[in-house]
């Protein structure tokens, strides 16, 4: 998997025991520099798109291939005994029906060639797992939340799962009931790219920059009344949505806001929609499990814990996965529901027609019949 942030492929190695899926081993595997350039170039249209698509497809699923070669040679476990790698690609557009695409112009665009992972790893691969559900009407995304409930539910407890990453998503449960899933809005994506303009590093580590600043009230308000935080209904969003481009033209109307007063209020900003994710729901939790590399921003946490303060906040470790491999571990999951022809999207979230089937089968060297 890598996400929005491009921050690294984070590979996870994962068996299924009984009704549970055990981690068994991770990896996090450094994308290099030229190629995170390439990945943001193809995130806004340009010049030699097509051409520039067509390599960076093969050499992000080259660098897969090498990132789960990388994992098993570490974990000690040969290829032979892996059924399937899952890999959800590097997302480089995602245009769903609630950014008012029509459904049939609607497409969400992941790379990272699945038939160069299995032809250099010999690992059956599982891939493209969102355009089906977009072909049955759906979003696409979050893709996350049923996996959600398969992992972490617990029956009579109404708990919140959320992942931050680059954007942030939230899956609400009541039992083992998935009440709804969707993206809630920004998550480290705007601080990140704040951080990076104006300290030259790549985030905001602990959140301490951000904790050495004020919140700014009016800026704040400007912030929330972005219109995706008014959607309802299935919603999915991406840096589409949520960038430099975007905070800029806010900014114009608030010149001199000190940076670290930015960095603060965009740290508000995405605590506040998240809390605003569940104070807007008819669920009242009282547990919420937060994954994504947010986790380990203490300040954002404790953002989220004061706007929520009924909520008892912690990390899904305590349900058995650790908050960086939650999205690994997922398409891990999806890709054995393919395999078992079991359904993984829940309509609930995404609005999709129906339960579907997702991602395509490229087979490993060795799951292959040879023809008589
Ligand atoms: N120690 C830390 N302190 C603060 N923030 C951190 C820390 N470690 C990671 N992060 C944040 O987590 C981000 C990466 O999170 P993650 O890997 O979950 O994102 P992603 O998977 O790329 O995004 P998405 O879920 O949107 O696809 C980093 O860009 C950074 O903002
Ligand atoms: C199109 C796309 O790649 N979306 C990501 C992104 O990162 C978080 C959020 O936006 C979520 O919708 C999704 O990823 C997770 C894995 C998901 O589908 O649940």
């Amino acid at each position: 998997m890598s996400g929005t942030s491009v921050d690294g492929i984070d590979c996870a190695l994962l068996r299924a025991a009984e009704d549970k899926l055990l981690l068994e081993a991770t990896l996090q595997y450094p994308m290099p520099g030229p190629m995170r350039e390439a990945v943001a170039a193809l995130s806004h249209s340009g010049d030699g798109e097509i051409e520039r698509l067509g390599v960076l497809d093969r050499h992000l699923g080259q660098l897969f291939a090498d990132a789960a070669n990388a994992l098993l040679e570490s974990a000690g476990v040969p290829a032979a005994a892996v059924t399937a790698i899952g890999s959800h690609g590097q997302t480089v557009r995602h245009r769903p029906p609630s950014g008012g695409r029509s459904r049939s112009d609607s497409f969400s665009l992941q790379i990272g060639d699945p038939n160069s992972i299995a032809e250099i790893t010999g690992i059956t691969t599982v891939a493209d797992f969102r355009r089906r559900d977009i072909a049955s009407g759906g979003e696409g995304a979050p893709l996350a939340p049923a996996f959600h409930v398969a992992a972490f539910s617990e029956p009579g407890v109404s708990r919140a799962v959320v992942n931050i990453g680059g954007i942030a998503n939230v899956s609400l449960l009541r039992g083992t009931e998935l009440v709804a899933g969707f993206d809630c809005g920004p998550g480290n994506t705007l601080m990140d790219h704040w951080t990076h303009r104006h300290r030259g590093e790549t985030y905001d580590a602990g959140g301490r920059w951000a904790a050495s600043g004020e919140c700014q009230p009016a800026l704040l308000q400007r912030l929330l009344a972005h219109p995706y935080l008014d959607l309802r209904g299935p919603r999915s969003t991406g840096k589409e949505d949520f960038n430099l481009d975007w905070l800029d033209g806010v900014m114009a109307d608030f010149p001199g806001t000190a940076p670290e007063d930015v960095q603060a209020t965009l740290a508000q900003f995405t605590a506040d929609a998240i809390a605003r994710s569940l104070r807007d729901s008819d669920l009242q939790v009282s547990e919420l499990y937060i994954c994504g590399g947010g986790a380990h921003n203490d300040n954002l946490r404790a953002r989220i814990g004061d706007a929520l303060p009924w909520v008892r906040v912690a990390d899904t470790e305590e349900l058995g996965i650790a908050a960086d491999w939650v999205e690994a571990a997922t398409f891990a999951w999806l890709a054995m529901c393919s395999l078992a022809g079991l359904s993984g999207n829940a309509p609930v979230v995404t609005g999709a027609a129906g339960p579907r089937v997702l991602g395509a089968i490229y087979p490993g060297a060795r799951a292959i019949p040879t023809r008589s």
